[in-house]
């Protein structure tokens, strides 16, 4: 199990080591429409778990939800703190 701000870190760290297998760099390297597309199929298997399908199961979507968001925001070059000063 991992916080939101431990999995950013990870995150961020894959992106400036770029290990190799790391299905994160190759997101990276395929762009922000490839990964905006992956964050939209994301959110609307959220919607649908969470309206049909079991609590565990729409908190493994929400959890993909926000593992696609952070490399959007990575591709971006945007920080916590970006995102934090709009809450
Ligand atoms: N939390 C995640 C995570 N959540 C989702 N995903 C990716 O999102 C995909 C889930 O999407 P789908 O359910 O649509 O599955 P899929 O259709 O088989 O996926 P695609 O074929 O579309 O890629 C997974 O196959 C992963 O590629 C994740 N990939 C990585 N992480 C974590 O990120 C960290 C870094 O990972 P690497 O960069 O791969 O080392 C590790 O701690 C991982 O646990």
């Amino acid at each position: 199990m991992k916080t939101f701000e431990e999995l950013w870190a990870e995150l961020g760290e894959k992106a400036r080591n770029r290990p190799e297998g790391s299905g994160t760099v190759a997101a990276l390297d395929a762009g922000v429409h490839a990964i905006g597309k992956k964050v939209v199929e994301e959110a609307a298997e959220s919607w649908m778990a969470a309206e049909f399908q079991s609590k565990e199961e729409a908190a493994e979507e929400i959890s993909q939800l926000i593992y696609h968001t952070q490399v959007l925001m990575l591709a971006r070059g945007i920080t916590l703190e970006d995102v934090y000063s709009h809450l």
